[in-house]
This record gives structure tokens, sequence and C-alpha cells, in this order.
């Protein structure tokens, strides 16, 4: 502190004080948790690693182009566009009869691509309900298809094992009483009506899909909802105790200072961070300790089914390189698939989904049930620990020339074994080059492939095998 005589100036009382932390806000609608979630419902998501997005609805059917002319944006936001008049979008409802449509070759596929989770669009911005809602008239019972879509997807995806949640659009474009912000009575009165519309719906969703384990809610940025932080606090409270140990991540609601994701305490809101769509984090501190999944699609920005497939589309190993990334720092990676207006997963998607299987069929050790390792990240990939084991796992994009895999490890911590993840019973070479740090040799690998390297590890008690003394610097 700055003494001025025998006082001490009031800069250097404030500069002796420890610096405040903010005061915390008192909210009645922010986050209602501090810390993950324990529960095994949770631990199960925690696990899953990889996951299909599945983005379907009337949107397919002009597959982003209208009259011969491309619309520049994602394909399932062509409503938005001025190139339709909203009318002739609205009446593709008479044009959805997807003869191609087939569930089970939905699940296969997401199953061949080894994902444990899928999350499918109920209804997205343009308000079509690919379930037969009894709320409004805008749903496939009266398209020419006239069938129920969710149930017999739900039905063939729990059927191969992989847990389903269900995508909700909170906007609604469809629906008279939407609107963006609330100025005046009439908008307050038409929005009161849309909030019971959407309340019954998630819960006529919960009530018609019971084995659904979370809801994956979209367009809640505008003014509108982003107000109702009370509504949705209680309608959150509904869900869960409607289905206990239902999974709602941090787009949901915002708290009644409009803070979204993170409430005004900073504290997660839900269940996960959603906040990771198209891009992923570079380091721990950037997920702030909380459960995460990253949405990604396979072009630069199309969630629907565009024709045009255009700008850069991301090759099986980029995906699989954002896989092991997300699952490096915590998270699960979920790949998005736009069917076609007739109910087919496009070539291209098929595959991906291929091309990955046949990578997680001999890597998926390292993904499912893994999480963080806390090792200093290395050049050579990403490094994933086994949930509850003694096993690392590192993930190799960038093999040194040298064929030497720099290795850094806590104190206590040896190396009991190394080996290939492909080749188990060829023990690796290990060289420890400095304390806790070790050199693993493995001459160069032929193919295009990245490759799992496992390090078997024990805590020793005793650090006795030591032969550096620390630099006395
Ligand atoms: C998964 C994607 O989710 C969306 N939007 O996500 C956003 O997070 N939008 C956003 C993000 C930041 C600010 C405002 C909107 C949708 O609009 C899109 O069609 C797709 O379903």
């Amino acid at each position: 502190c700055i003494c001025t005589g025998l006082w001490f100036s009031p800069a250097s009382i404030k500069a002796q004080q420890a610096t405040p932390v903010a005061a915390k806000i008192e909210l009645k609608h922010g986050s209602h948790r501090i810390g993950k979630r324990t529960d095994e419902v949770m631990q199960k998501w925690r696990g899953y690693g990889l996951g299909q997005f599945i983005h379907w609805g009337l949107y397919a059917i002009p597959g982003g182009e209208w009259n011969g002319k491309q619309y520049n944006g994602a394909a399932e936001w062509i409503r938005s566009w001025n190139g339709i008049p909203k009318s002739t979008y609205d009446s593709l409802i008479y044009k959805f009869n997807p003869v191609n449509f087939n569930a089970d070759e939905w699940a296969t596929t997401a199953k061949q691509m080894g994902a444990k989770y899928v999350t499918i669009t109920t209804k997205h911005h343009d308000g079509f309900c690919l379930w037969p809602s009894k709320y409004t008239s805008y749903t496939v019972a009266n398209s020419p298809w006239k069938k129920d879509i969710m149930k017999p997807l739900v039905d063939a995806y729990d059927k191969a094992g992989i847990d389903v949640i269900l995508y909700f659009s909170v906007m609604d474009w469809n629906h008279p009483g939407w609107r963006y912000d609330i100025k005046t009575k009439e908008d307050s009165v038409a929005f009161e009506g849309f909030k019971q519309f959407t309340r019954n719906q998630l819960i006529e969703l919960l009530t018609m899909y019971p084995t659904a384990k979370g809801l994956w809610f979209d367009g809640t940025w505008d003014k509108s909802w982003v107000k109702q932080a009370e509504f949705a606090d209680q309608l959150e409270t509904e869900m869960r105790k409607l289905r206990p140990g239902l999974i709602i991540g941090s787009r949901f609601r915002a708290d009644e200072k409009g803070k979204r994701h993170f409430d005004a305490n900073n504290v997660l809101m839900g269940d996960y961070e959603q906040g990771w769509e198209r891009k992923l984090p570079n380091k721990i501190e950037d997920v702030h300790g909380n459960d995460w999944d990253c949405v990604m699609t396979v072009p630069e920005n199309q969630w629907g089914y565009n024709k045009a497939w255009k700008g850069h589309i991301k090759t099986a190993n980029e995906l699989i390189e954002m896989t092991a990334k997300s699952v490096s720092l915590g998270g699960n990676f979920v790949l998005n698939f736009g069917p076609q207006g007739d109910g087919a997963i496009r070539k291209e998607e098929k595959q991906l989904a291929t091309q990955i299987g046949n990578w997680m069929k001999i890597n998926k050790e390292a993904i499912y049930n893994c999480q963080y390792a806390g090792l200093e990240k290395q050049d050579w990939g990403y490094f994933t620990k086994k949930t509850g084991g003694n096993k690392l796992y590192m993930v190799v994009f960038n093999a040194p020339v040298s064929g030497a895999y720099r290795v850094k490890l806590p104190a206590k911590m040896g190396i009991t074994k190394a080996y290939a993840l492909a080749t188990p019973t060829q023990s690796l070479s290990t060289e420890e080059i400095h304390t806790n740090e070790y050199f693993i040799h493995l001459k160069k690998q032929g193919g295009d492939q990245p490759f799992v390297i496992v390090l078997e590890t024990k805590n020793s008690s005793d650090n006795s095998g030591n032969v550096y003394d620390k630099a006395k610097t």
C-alpha cells in the first residue's frame, strides 16, 4: 500500500482490501444448481462421446433453392428469405410425402457411425410438427404422409441402443401468437396464448415419447422469450417433475436479468453448456468445468438438407479430430445430418458415417466413457482418459518425424505399459527423459488415419526412482 506521511491514502486503503468477490446477486430464476449433475442419467450422457443431430422438416423439400435460385443462408431458414412468399413456403405441408423415409435406416446409419445419442428436430423455427400435435393443425397429420414421424424414429433409435434427445424450437414462425418482442398490450395478450401453446406442446412431447432422455431447445434468443424468466423457470420445473432425470441445456431459459447460458452470477443455466454451435473450445478453461456438447454441420452452415452442398465439406478425418478434441476437453461431439425431402439420407452423409464408424470400430475405447485427462496438450494430438480407470489414450493426428511422442505426467504417476490400440500385444518402448516426462517410441505408421496409443498408468507412492535432481535455479 502507498503510505503518504503517517496516514494511508484512501487509494492505498482500497488497495489493501482483497479484491472483493462480486457480491452474489439474489436471483429467483437463475441457475438452480452449482456444479455438474452427478446422477446416473447425466453420467451416461457425459460418456456418450459421439452423437448425431437430425434436421428434417418441410425445408428439406426446397433444399436451399427456389425456382432455380439458390438461397444463401442456412437451408432450414429458407422461409425467412424474400425469394419465397411465406404462404408459399407454408403450403409445403401439402407436399410432405417422404416415400423413402425409413426410421430403421436412419438409426442404422447412426449405429454404424458409433453415435450413442441422437438429437432430432420435432419442430424447427417454421413451426411444422413432425408429430401429430393436437395443439396446431400444422403437423404431419395434415400432410399427404399423415403418419407420426417421431414415434417410428424414437422406437428405431431406442431399438438401436441410441438415446434420443428431442430438439424443440420455441420460436415458431407459423403460430399467430409468436412475437420477437412484446411492445404492446396486443403483443402481450398474443404471447400469453403462445406461452400456453408452447407449454402444452412440450408436455405433449414428453408424454407421447416418454423414453426421450432430454430436450434440446433452440429459438430462445429473442426478447419476447428472454422476458419470460419466471414462466420458463416454472415450465422447466414442471417438465423435470414429469420426467425425472430429463436433460435440458443452457439454451432454454434466461434469468430475470435477461442472462442466457450463464445467469447473472455467471453460473451455468441447465445441465450442460449448449453454446458450442459450429465451434469448439480450445483449452479446458474455455468450458468452465461444465458439461458441454458441440453441434456441428458438415458444410459451413447448413443444418437442413441443401441440394448445393456448397463450400468446404468437412472430411471424416476433420470430424474424427473434432470428436477427439471434444472428448479431450470433457465434452461430446454431435454431427448433423440433413435428410432429403423424400426421407433418404444423402450419399455423402452416409459415406461420412461409414468412414467415421470404421475409425470408431478400432478406436472407440478412447472416445466412449472418457474425459479430460488433465495433462499438458502435446503437438501430436489429444489425450483422453478412461473415466474411473487408469488408462490414458493418445489420439494421434500429427505423428512426429522422430517417432518420439512426448508425454508429461503428474508426479507419482508411472507408465506400466504402452501400446498402439490397434496392436495391443506389441509393447512400445518408453523413455523417461526428465522427471515425469517421457518419450513413447513408435516408428512411423503407414496410412492417413489418426491412431491411438494407450498408456496404462499406476500411481506410485514413492518417488525413489528419480535419477534427476531438481535444478536449483
Ligand atoms: C442447431 C442450429 O441452431 C440454431 N441457431 O442456433 C443459435 O445458437 N443461434 C444463435 C446464436 C447466437 C446468437 C443468436 C442466435 C438454428 O437457427 C439453426 O437453424 C440450427 O437449428
